[in-house]
């Protein structure tokens, strides 16, 4: 056999441990992590390269019902995901009780192969294990139902050599250097989003975009601008925190990630801004990168 390519779609509910299985695979952290669901908003690549070839995975936002059009260009995202897989692979929650139902109907009439993944084990027992593989078996008849910790992936290269069966004898779709299709903007943005996600409860996180608005890369330094969206004076104040702190806090957190991962100084200015209800307006959507 050729040179294998091919896409793996990565879907589940929020919260599975979709971006921690893709981050372990790719073995970088291309995709935030938070104990909040509905964390990842875009489908992001990671991609695994080999002289032999190419895999590359998409993490996707957890499958919900849209409330408003932000979650809808979400669920977009991940129905291209699915359109444009040569294998997907289904991530549960072994400790979660969810209604799956949303799920399915995304794979209604979808050809491609299926494997279901039953993620968060190191939670869990083995009498457990074996009902939920039994119960995925008997529910949906995929190619295989696999038991796994994202978190504490045991042996990558088998996972892999699985995953491998069912890529095409293909030339590579990226250049063999590339870990992603996002650049270095979207990462920096990312980050700071990340620690809003982890410094606010609910309401914060879910109302905010973060814009970066001029990224200019110096040899020893990145200057880095960016815009904090929120929809209310009311968050605006709870974002700054008292004389400023909280703003901070988080700019401190997010420089030193930053700077980790683009191995360079990074300056950081942030500055926070209200836009009425953009989550759901769709010329704001758009100007945010979500696609229809
Ligand atoms: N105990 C345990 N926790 C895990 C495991 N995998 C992921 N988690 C945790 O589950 C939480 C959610 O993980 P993510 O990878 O962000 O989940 P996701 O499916 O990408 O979430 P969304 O972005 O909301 O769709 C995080 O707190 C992870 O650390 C695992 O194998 N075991």
């Amino acid at each position: 056999m050729g040179h294998q390519a091919g896409f793996v779609s990565i879907i589940g509910k929020p919260n599975a441990g979709k971006s921690t299985l893709m981050n372990a695979l790719v073995g970088e952290k291309m995709s935030i992590i938070t104990s909040k669901a509905q964390t990842t908003r875009h489908r992001i690549l990671g991609i695994v390269n080999d002289p032999d070839y190419q895999i590359v995975f998409s993490d996707t936002p957890g499958i919900i019902k849209p409330h408003y059009a932000l979650q809808e260009s979400m669920m977009h995202q991940v129905e291209g995901s699915i359109v444009d897989a040569d294998l997907i692979l289904l991530m549960t929650d072994i400790n979660e009780q969810h209604d799956e139902q949303d799920v399915l109907e995304k794979l209604e009439g979808s050809q491609t192969p299926l494997i279901v993944l039953i993620n968060k084990i190191d939670k869990s027992d083995e009498e457990t294990v074996m009902q939920k593989i039994a119960y995925w078996q008997e529910k949906l008849h995929p190619k295989a139902v696999y038991a796994i910790s994202a978190l504490h992936l045991q042996d990558i290269a088998s996972f892999i050599g699985t995953i491998l069966a069912y890529m095409p004898e293909h030339p590579p779709y990226y250049e063999k250097d590339f870990l992603t299709d996002r650049n270095d903007r979207f990462f920096a943005s990312e980050i700071i989003r990340e620690k809003i996600f982890k410094s606010y409860k609910k309401e914060i996180p879910y109302s905010t975009e973060v814009i970066i608005t001029a990224f200019k890369e110096d040899e020893k330094i990145y200057r880095i601008s960016s815009e904090i969206i929120v929809e209310r004076d009311s968050q605006k104040n709870i974002l700054i925190g008292p004389g400023g702190a909280m703003l901070k806090k988080i700019g401190t957190h997010a420089r030193q990630d930053m700077e980790e991962f683009f191995q360079r100084k990074v300056f950081l200015e942030m500055f926070v801004k209200v836009i009425p209800d953009w989550r759901s307006k769709k010329n704001y959507l758009k100007q945010f990168g979500y696609e229809d």
